[in-house]
């Protein structure tokens, strides 16, 4: 489960009040989630989530904090976090960074239909536009600079077979970072991470999008094949369901149209959101956090989409 550092109800009473939320009703560690410890806490003032970070440092998170603060200034349905009386908003906690977030309604869909891939394209791309004026950067932390350090380390616990696509594909990713087509890529502040289990829906109606802690500036069409390769691929087979696809970049280009760079590059992008995903769950797998109880979710899923995107597999 999720809840690395375990708080007392009157440590978790003692921060809601001194944020001004007043003590809580309840408070319940949240057992989904691989990244971080966080806790559902209602309050008098309403219901919230107490995340402590495991990862990211003080120096990190301002980053993240302030995008979410950006665009729920926007209107957009993200957490936004709670400040202090002195309007700040990263927190300590048992000396780790903390935050606190309103609590967002609805349920995440695990078998989306082609409206919920549209509705997801149409928030994505309301995202990015908003995005477009964010002050502040700094870099995908899950980019190429990271998968030339994590993939020597990984290459060794993996297959013969494995070691020989990892390095192939890491060549093929390093040539198209370093194209025209790719420098003139639109690029902003990407969520990187926009998977089923991060955005919430009643109904077919989207209600939610968080998880940002692993966003970063990057390619735009980044984030397009991350979702891509997560809420329009057939889970068995790693195919794409051309149908759902379709939803999602119609729903897209309903608020913000593709330049001819991206059009170009997005079958290499989908590449590289696969890769991406492969190789931190291979190091999840391989190389876990000390003390860390991970909901280690399977790398062969990543592996497979990737294959299938090389024209490996029919
Ligand atoms: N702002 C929020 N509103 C509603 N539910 C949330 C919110 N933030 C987190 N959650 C719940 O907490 C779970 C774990 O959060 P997540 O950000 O995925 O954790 P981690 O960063 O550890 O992977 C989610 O699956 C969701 O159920
Ligand atoms: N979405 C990633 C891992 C990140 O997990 P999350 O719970 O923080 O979304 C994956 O599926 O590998």
């Amino acid at each position: 489960m999720a809840v690395y550092t375990e708080l007392s109800v009157d440590e978790v009473a003692a921060f809601s009040r001194a944020l001004g939320l007043g003590g809580p009703h309840s408070v319940r560690g949240i057992s989904t989630g691989i990244e971080n410890t966080n806790y559902f806490v209602d309050t008098e003032a309403g219901a919230y989530v107490l995340t402590l970070f495991e990862r990211l440092t003080f120096e990190q998170l301002p980053f993240y904090l302030h995008f979410m603060k950006h665009l729920a200034a926007r209107r957009l349905p993200v957490p936004d976090p709670v400040a202090n009386r002195n309007g700040e908003i990263l927190h300590v906690l048992k000396g780790r960074p903390a935050v606190v977030v309103n609590r967002l309604s609805g349920e995440s869909v695990m078998v989306p239909a082609e409206p919920h891939c549209r509705a997801v394209g149409e928030m994505l791309a309301r995202i990015h536009v908003a995005g477009s004026d964010y002050p502040r950067h700094q870099p995908n932390p899950r980019g190429l600079e990271w998968w030339d350090e994590a993939a020597p380390v990984v290459s060794r616990c993996i297959s013969d077979a494995q070691r020989s696509l990892l390095s192939s594909e890491l060549a093929f990713q390093k040539e198209i970072a370093a194209s025209f087509t790719y420098e003139q890529l639109p690029k902003g502040p990407v969520h990187a991470d926009l998977f089923r289990d991060n955005v919430l829906f009643h109904g077919e109606h989207l209600t939610g999008v968080f998880d940002f802690y692993f966003a970063g500036c990057d390619a735009l069409l980044f984030d397009i094949a991350v979702c891509l390769n997560d809420w329009c691929v057939d889970d068995c087979t790693g195919r794409q369901n051309n149908e759902r696809a379709a939803a999602f970049l119609g729903g897209y280009k309903s608020v913000r149209a593709l330049t001819p760079a991206e059009c170009a590059l997005l079958p290499a992008m989908q590449r590289a959101g696969a890769f991406r995903f492969w190789l931190s769950r291979l190091w999840d797998l391989h190389l876990p956090r000390e003390g860390a109880l991970l909901n280690a979710h399977d790398p062969s899923h990543f592996e497979r989409i990737l294959r299938v995107l090389r024209g490996e597999i029919a």
